[in-house]
C-alpha cells in the first residue's frame, strides 16, 4: 500500500513542472500557466519549467532521451523534490522517470485529486475524492505489486509476500464497493430532494474555476459564501434563496469548479453535487473575462456540461470581472461570440440588475404564469401544481379552487381535461404573493 503515500501532497514541496506539446494540440504562448497556478494552489513552489514538443510521447519515460537527461539536471540543479508533467503519464513511465531523476513524479491528474483532497470539506466530497483516488491509484498499485512480487518469488523471498499483496488489493477493491455504494445512496438521496424541491425555479452557477461563481452567489443573495483567490474552493454544493426582481424567490446553487481535462473519474463522483446543476432550470455559466485563457475556458466548461448529459440545458453567460479586463479586444472578441452574454462584476455589483433582468426574461420564455381553477375535490389537479409548478397563491370559492402558478409550458398539456380551466394571469403589477409557501421556506434555505 505504500504508493498511496504518492497521494500525500505537495504542500511546501519544490516542484519543477514539464509540458510536452504534442502534434495537433493547439499552440499555447505559456503551456505551463496553467499547472503552475495548480501546483501554486496545492502550497507546491514552483522552481523550474521545461516543455518540450513531440509527434507522440515516448513509450518509456514520455519526454525523449535528451530532455530526461536536461530533466534530470535541473531536478539536482534546483533540489526540486517533485516534478509534476502536465501529461497523463502511464505509470510504467512514472516509474521510470522516477528511477532517472530520483524523486518522486506527479502527472495532471494527480495534481488535481490533491488540490481536491486538501479542499474537501463534506463528508460527501472526502468520500467522493476517496474514491476518485483510489480508482486512479488501483491499476498502479496493480502493476506494482505485480512488479514486487515477481522480484520478491525471484530472490525467493519470504514473509508478507505474495499473500499480503493479495490482501492489500482485495482491502483496496472492498473499499472502492463501498465508496461507490455510499456515494450512490447519497446521489440518490440527492436525486429526490433536489426533485422535491421543483416546485421552486433553481438556477445553478456553474464555470471554470476562479471565475466568480462564489462571489456572484453572494452578490446576488448576500450570503458570506467562502470566496477564495484559489482554484476549486468550492467543492459542495451552496444552495441560497435569490430575490429576483419582478419575479420572486429562486434557488440559486454554486457547484464545484470546472477545468479543462478534469480528470473523468472526479466528474463522476461529484455527480451528487452537481445534481442540483443536471436538474437546474436555467444555469449561469461564469467566466472570467480577464483571464486571457477565457475561450479556452468557456469550451472547457461547455465539453464538462455535455459530459453530465446537461449540455441541451438552457445556459445563460456571464463575463465576470468586467472591471479587471485590461484587453479590450479579447471583451469585444467575446461579445461578438455570445452575443446575449451579460458583462457584470461581480466584485463591484456593476451589471448585475441586467443579469436579474436577462434571467427572468429567460425563465420567462419557458414558463408561463397561469391561474388554473378545478374542483376542490380534485386533488390529482392538486397535487400535480404541487410537484411541477410553482404555486405562488391559491384561492377557494363555490367548490372550486383557483391555483396562481408558474408551470413550465411542457407540463401545462396533463392539464388539459373536463373540469379544469387554464388562463394566463393578469399582471396587476403586485410581486408575487410567495407566502403560502413559507413553510416549505424554511427547508430550502441554506440547504448546503
Ligand atoms: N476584480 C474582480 N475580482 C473578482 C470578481 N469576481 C470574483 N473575483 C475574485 O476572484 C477570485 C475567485 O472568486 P470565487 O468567487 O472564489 O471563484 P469561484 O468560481 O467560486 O472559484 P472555485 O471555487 O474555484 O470554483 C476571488 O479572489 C474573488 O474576489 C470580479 O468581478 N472582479
Amino acid at each position: 500500500m505504500k504508493d498511496l503515500d504518492r497521494q500525500q501532497g505537495v504542500s511546501s514541496e519544490q516542484v519543477v513542472l514539464v509540458g510536452v506539446q504534442l502534434a495537433g494540440q493547439p499552440h499555447e504562448e505559456e503551456p505551463l500557466e496553467e499547472l503552475a497556478g495548480l501546483a501554486e494552489s496545492a502550497g507546491a513552489d514552483v522552481v523550474g519549467l521545461m516543455t518540450q514538443r513531440r509527434e507522440k510521447p515516448d513509450p518509456h519515460s514520455y519526454l525523449g532521451r535528451g530532455k530526461l537527461e536536461q530533466l534530470t539536471h535541473m531536478v539536482s540543479g534546483t533540489e526540486a523534490d517533485v516534478v509534476i508533467f502536465d501529461n497523463d503519464l502511464s505509470p510504467a513511465q512514472t516509474r521510470n522517470l522516477e528511477q532517472a531523476t530520483g524523486v518522486k513524479v506527479l502527472d495532471r491528474t494527480e495534481l488535481i485529486l490533491d488540490i481536491f483532497a486538501s479542499r474537501a470539506q463534506t463528508h460527501e466530497s472526502r468520500l467522493a475524492v476517496e474514491l476518485a483516488q483510489l480508482e486512479y491509484s488501483l491499476p498502479r498499485l496493480k502493476r506494482m505489486w505485480t512488479h514486487l512480487s515477481r522480484i520478491k518469488a525471484g530472490v525467493g523471498m519470504r514473509g508478507p509476500g505474495e499473500k499480503q499483496l493479495e490482501t492489500d488489493r482485495r482491502l483496496v477493491e472492498k473499499r472502492i464497493n463501498d465508496l461507490r455504494t455510499e456515494l450512490d445512496k447519497i446521489h440518490q438521496r440527492r436525486e429526490r430532494e433536489v426533485a422535491a424541491r421543483n416546485d421552486r425555479m433553481t438556477v445553478s452557477l456553474v464555470g471554470y474555476t476562479n471565475a466568480g461563481k462564489s462571489t456572484l452567489l453572494n452578490a446576488l443573495t448576500e450570503s458570506t459564501v467562502m470566496a477564495k483567490d484559489q482554484l476549486f474552493a468550492t467543492l459542495d454544493t451552496r444552495t441560497r434563496r435569490w430575490q429576483l426582481p419582478g419575479w420572486g424567490p429562486v434557488l440559486l446553487s454554486d457547484t464545484v469548479g470546472f477545468i479543462r481535462n478534469l480528470p473523468h473519474k472526479l466528474i463522476a463522483s461529484f455527480k451528487a453535487t452537481l445534481e442540483e446543476a443536471r436538474q437546474a432550470n436555467l444555469l449561469l455559466h461564469v467566466a472570467d473575462a480577464s483571464n486571457p485563457a477565457v475561450l479556452e475556458q468557456i469550451s472547457a466548461v461547455y465539453d464538462v456540461l455535455e459530459e453530465l448529459g446537461i449540455e441541451q440545458k438552457n445556459s445563460l453567460l456571464v463575463l465576470n470581472k468586467a472591471d479587471m479586463v485590461q484587453d479590450a479586444h479579447q471583451l469585444h472578441v467575446l461579445e461578438e461570440r455570445y452575443p446575449g452574454a451579460v458583462k457584470i462584476s461581480a466584485k463591484t455589483g456593476d451589471g448585475l440588475d441586467r443579469l436579474a433582468d436577462a434571467v427572468s426574461e429567460t425563465l420567462s420564455e419557458h414558463f408561463l404564469d397561469v391561474e388554473v381553477e378545478f374542483d376542490v375535490a380534485d386533488g390529482g389537479t392538486l397535487a400535480y401544481l404541487s410537484r411541477h409548478a410553482e404555486v405562488l397563491s391559491r384561492a377557494y370559492s363555490n367548490e372550486r379552487a383557483t391555483v396562481h402558478c408558474r408551470i413550465p409550458k411542457a407540463k401545462l398539456r396533463p392539464l388539459e381535461r373536463e373540469g379544469v380551466l387554464v388562463r394566463e394571469h393578469e399582471d396587476d403589477g403586485a410581486e408575487p404573493d410567495v407566502r403560502p409557501l413559507q413553510q416549505r421556506d424554511e427547508s430550502i434555505d441554506d440547504v448546503a
